[in-house]
């Protein structure tokens, strides 16, 4: 009977990154203080026995990181693994555990070059295991429950926190002391209650399976920065960051992506020395840059990162640049995805 259910059941492989999922804290009290990347993944699996019942379940320690020290390396690393495990025909899906301050990087990452219409499902905590009311049980378990279901298929890299299904190309960390803190400025896909997940609408953007970016191809990322607009912003950062070797910057701006006179001058002369300007908000909510609005990227040859913040600029303009150099086909890209 025991075997019976286990062939039923999906097979799904969580790879293990690190962060607070993994994290420990000294006491039960420590929600906030606590090291990140300190738990193994067969230990967090054990965790959770319920897990048992959605799926066959196996888990692979890729690294053991607190996220904000990701590198381009670690990402084509992961990437890779996810591949050829999405390869593997006793593969149904797969989980990445990660730290959540550059989840949203790696969740738009993947979905950008993994060619596949297996789940891909992204998940982390927002306080260790060790603290009361911990959230990294419940987020595993129903990021188990999306990768091992069909529903899941073709719907691009998901990440499932605070019981909401999202899509990895929108989400982004909002807060960084609640539970709700992964949001997207239009609205999560579904739910997931009981193991069981809800759809209510799908990405409009290409990914996965209709990218024309493939992680098989990719053997190195571009050095692509990003400088911050605010009043009395100067242009050393971005002097700096080209004179460093980036090959596009990404404009953090300000509004709709506004760039200061004191910046517009600096930026035009990188352009012309073959720098690609990507412009981008730092607004809260979800920005929305728009083609020769405030600046006329047309005569300057910009690009606009539409509503990419600056993070996910950063890695759409890597990809993207590992293909063409061309700025107008780096804004068709930027249009697209
Ligand atoms: N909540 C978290 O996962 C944050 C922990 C750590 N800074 C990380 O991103 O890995």
């Amino acid at each position: 009977k025991d075997l019976e259910n286990q062939q039923k059941l999906a097979n799904v492989v969580i790879l293990a990154t690190g962060g607070t999922i993994a994290g420990a804290g000294a006491s039960a009290a420590n929600s906030a203080t606590y090291q990140a990347a300190k738990v193994g993944v067969d230990k967090l699996i054990a965790g959770v026995p319920e897990l048992a019942n959605l799926a066959n379940v196996r888990g692979e320690q890729v690294m053991q990181i607190a996220s904000e020290s990701i590198t381009n390396e670690n990402l084509l690393q992961l990437g890779k693994r996810v591949a050829e495990l999405a390869d593997s025909k006793d593969v149904d899906g797969i989980v990445i555990t990660h730290g959540t301050d550059t989840l949203e990087e790696t969740a738009y990452f993947l979905n950008l070059v993994e060619k596949t219409d297996k789940p891909i499902v992204v998940v982390g905590s927002m306080r260790p295991g060790t603290a009361m009311s911990a959230d990294g049980m419940l987020n595993l378990y129903n990021a188990v429950a999306v990768a091992g279901s069909k529903d899941a298929r073709g719907k691009g890299v998901l990440v499932t926190m605070n019981d909401e299904i999202q899509s990895g190309r929108d989400v982004s960390k909002t807060i960084n002391i609640k539970t709700e803190a992964f949001k997207s400025p239009w609205g999560p896909l579904g739910m997931v209650v009981e193991g069981k997940s809800y759809w209510f609408r799908l990405p409009a953007k290409r990914h996965t399976q209709d990218s024309e970016f493939d992680i098989k191809t990719i053997s190195s990322l571009p050095a692509v920065d990003i400088a911050y607009g605010y009043g009395n912003v100067s242009d050393t950062a971005y002097k700096a960051l080209a004179q460093n070797g980036a090959k596009a910057i990404i404009h953090a701006g300000t509004g709709n992506g506004s760039v200061s006179s004191r910046v517009v001058p600096a930026l035009q002369e990188l352009r012309k020395n073959g720098v690609q300007i990507i412009r981008s908000s730092h607004v809260n909510g979800g920005g929305f840059v728009l083609r020769n609005a405030e600046q006329p990227d047309d005569k300057n040859d910009w690009v606009v990162a539409h509503d990419l913040n600056p993070q996910k600029a950063r890695i759409l303009a890597m990809v993207a640049l590992t293909k063409t150099q061309d700025s107008k086909e780096l804004q068709r890209i930027f249009w697209e995805y």
